[in-house]
């Protein structure tokens, strides 16, 4: 178990941790994502002793890493994969580390043979390449066999097949029973990997839920349809009280409703249906909307721009140019096509602050505030509409 309770860290001016509190809990794999500079790290060092935090408390099985009398057994952390010394080889260095830590040389063999390293294992790591290194860096963490792990953008590097490795190791510590914090950028990685995410912006916690509820209360679900006659039913499923955008003669964007409804509205107006489509955000659309106005670096004009792989990306879906910021009420109908600048994202979407409170005990959402500098929603306009997708 890790507590983070009332965490803040600042370096001078910058306040790189903001009175973060989550739990990580064992037997299940926590992904802790957020955009660069936004705080991972940080928590990360101040959990493994590295850094004192300026108040506040992090905690492994119940104390301080530095109260434990045989830490490396406790917890195993890959935070640096570069922090062991290049000149010594792989093997060297893990048993010198075994060494001091009171573990059987033994275990150093079954740790370079569990991360695929028993081949370079009398080479000097200084050599190694970054997914090699990274491979050393895990192989450390687990040569103590702890109950705790914490590993720090773990797959970076890696190869696919590598990446794929390290998402079943984490699974699997995790099966059996111990703590797994993982921080990545590969969002389709953290959706197979982890079980709970805990996001963080600029310092504080944006969400701590599982995947599933995450992308239910901050991803943009909703139901496309092809329907001949598209006016007539989005006038009436909009009297029922869904939110339905008209998209173009032919399509409508219905949020606040179930397929099966639309189905049966459609039914029952004698309206043909040529699609009828769920769409279910990815764990990576929903992230790029909690965390567009998070990312403190940001390349690019406006939203789009190189996303955290690097990949070229648009305008995170969704999302409205910033500063434009319009109120929403539910149930209406918007049924005019609307011309739509080309590049423009074209959808509307409400983010509610009622999905930012608390939920229940295991389920966080929090709305951080405005950086200084940065337009604030206007009063009453917290349904923003942006033209979108
Ligand atoms: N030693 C330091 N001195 C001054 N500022 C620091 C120091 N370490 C971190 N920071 C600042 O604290 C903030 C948080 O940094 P941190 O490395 O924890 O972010 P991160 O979420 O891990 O980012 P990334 O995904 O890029 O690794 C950043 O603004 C960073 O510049």
């Amino acid at each position: 178990m890790i507590e983070i309770s009332h965490l803040t860290k600042s370096y001078g001016g910058v306040t790189a941790v903001n009175d973060v509190s989550f739990t990580v809990r064992p037997g299940i794999v926590t992904g802790f994502l957020g955009p660069n500079g936004a705080g991972k790290s940080t928590t990360m060092r101040i959990l493994m002793g590295l850094e004192n935090a300026s108040s506040g408390h992090a905690t492994v099985m119940g104390k301080p890493i530095q109260e434990h009398s045989s830490p490396l057994t406790t917890v195993g952390a890959l935070l640096d994969a570069r922090s062991l010394n290049p000149a010594r080889k792989a093997r060297q260095s893990l048993l010198a580390l075994a060494d001091t830590h009171g573990i059987p040389s033994s275990r150093v063999d079954e740790v370079l043979a569990l991360t695929g390293l028993s081949g370079v294992a009398d080479k000097r790591s200084g050599g190694f390449s970054l997914g090699m290194g990274q491979r050393l860096g895990i192989a450390s963490a687990l040569l103590g066999d702890p109950q705790v792990l914490v590993f720090d953008e773990p797959v970076n590097g890696l190869d696919p097949e590598g990446v794929t490795w390290v998402r079943h190791l984490c699974r699997n510590l995790a099966s059996e029973g111990r703590t797994v914090l993982i921080s990545s950028h590969l969002m389709s990685e953290m959706a197979q990997t982890a079980d709970r995410i805990v996001v963080i912006g600029r310092g504080h916690v944006l969400a701590d839920a599982t995947v599933d509820e995450f992308i239910d209360h901050v991803g943009d679900e909703h139901v496309r349809v092809v329907a001949d006659d598209a006016g007539r039913l989005g006038e009436s499923l909009a009297r029922s009280g869904a939110d339905v955008r008209r998209i173009d003669e032919r399509r409508l964007q219905i949020r606040g409703t179930k397929p099966a409804l639309v189905g049966r509205s459609a039914l029952e107006l004698g309206v043909a249906l040529e699609e009828l489509v769920p769409v279910r955000p990815s764990l990576e659309e929903a992230y790029l909307r909690m965390t567009a106005n998070e990312v403190q670096y940001r390349s690019g004009q406006g939203l789009g721009g190189p996303d955290l792989n690097g990949k070229q990306v648009g305008p995170p879906q969704g999302m409205p140019p910033q500063g434009q910021y319009q109120g929403q009420p539910q149930g209406q109908y918007q049924g005019q096509p609307q011309a739509v600048p080309s590049g423009a994202p074209q959808q509307q979407f409400q983010q509610n602050p009622q999905h930012q409170a608390q939920q229940n005990p295991q389920q966080q959402w929090a709305q951080p505030p405005a950086p200084q500098g940065r337009r604030a929603a206007e009063p009453g306009a917290e349904n923003q509409q942006g033209e979108g997708r």
